[in-house]
């Protein structure tokens, strides 16, 4: 296990791998280094990590591990605030939502030390953000992709599985291309119709009386919508071509449901329902735990 790892970017996804650390017989010494002190000091009160830093030279000292956790649009500013402080020895990875972005970023920006690098993703989460909202059990029995290239040190993928694993996640790899077409489909398609969807009755000028009456279907439907915006930014424009794509097939579906709707077409209606229904209940069947 890591003797001293810094995590840039303590929130609900890296202050959760903190206090699953935590939890182990000899926990790694956490280091945290944040865009803004007020939430570097909310994780240190909080007890996600042992020393807050400023300094970059310093956080990076005897480091084995470097976790990014923050916004994936930061990633190409912090791994070059990183690359002059690494050692040969220490490893880096990451926690955003796309892959092929961060992929890139590190290569361009560690250059020879691209090797060390080990992108990856915890398909586990939630809508709240910031240091309050880590959960020392949110990988349990969760899904983590780690996105190897063919010039990744095998044993750094080996030791950043590990991590993952000490935390209860189950870890898989993927090409980063893959991983982001998976992506686009089952997670940042569904968060986008989500805000759409809110957005479009918040203007409207009888929101007030909609959100008045709207109940349990309307709160699943939409809670994802409450998430934290600058995330679902980056992670929209950096995996743009896919969601596009997507975006596309998901307006042809509902054009398909109009025009059912418009023929009056109850068997095709009842039929489509049915397909999906049975699809959607024999997926959370299968899922039982796991996001
Ligand atoms: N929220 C979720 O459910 C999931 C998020 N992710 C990914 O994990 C990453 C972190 O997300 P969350 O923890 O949810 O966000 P969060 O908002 O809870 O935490 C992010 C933290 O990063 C800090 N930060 C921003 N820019 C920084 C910089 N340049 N240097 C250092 N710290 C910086 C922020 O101040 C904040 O404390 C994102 O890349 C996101 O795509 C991955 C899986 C699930
Ligand atoms: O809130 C939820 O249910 C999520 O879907 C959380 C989530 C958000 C982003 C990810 O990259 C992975 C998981």
């Amino acid at each position: 296990m890591f003797k001293k790892i810094v995590i840039f970017g303590v929130g609900l996804i890296g202050g959760s791998v903190s206090l699953a650390l935590k939890k182990l017989p000899h926990p790694p010494h956490i280091t945290g280094v944040g865009r803004s002190d007020h939430s570097l000091q909310e994780a240190l009160g909080l007890g996600l990590i042992d020393t807050a830093e400023t300094n970059i030279a310093n956080a990076l000292t005897d480091a084995d591990l470097v976790l990014i956790a923050a916004p994936v649009a930061q990633t190409p500013a912090i791994l070059r605030t990183i690359q002059p402080h690494l050692s040969a020895n220490t490893i880096i990875t990451d926690a955003g939502s796309t892959k092929s972005d961060v992929m890139s970023y590190a290569k361009a920006e560690l250059g020879s030390q691209f090797n060390q690098f080990v992108g990856g993703h915890p398909i586990a989460g939630a809508e709240k953000s910031g240091p309050s909202a880590a959960m020392a059990d949110l990988y349990i029995g969760k899904n983590v992709i780690l996105t190897p290239d063919a010039a990744t040190d095998a044993d750094a993928v080996k030791r950043v599985a590990a991590l993952w694993q000490a935390c209860g996640a189950v870890v898989s790899n993927m090409s980063p291309q893959a991983h982001d077409r998976v992506f686009a489909a089952v997670s940042h398609l569904p968060h986008l119709l989500a805000f759409a969807l809110v957005e479009d009755l918040a203007k409207r000028d009888n929101a007030e009386l909609l959100f008045k009456f709207a109940a349990s279907g309307f709160r699943d439907f939409t809670r994802i919508a409450g998430s934290h915006p600058e995330m679902w930014r980056d992670i929209a424009l950096a995996n743009k071509q896919a969601l596009l794509e997507e975006l596309n097939t998901y307006q042809q579906a509902v054009s398909e449901m109009t025009v059912l709707l418009e023929n009056n077409d109850d068997a095709g209606l009842f039929a489509l329902f049915e397909h999906a229904s049975r699809a959607r209940n024999e997926w959370a069947k299968s899922k039982t735990n796991k996001t």
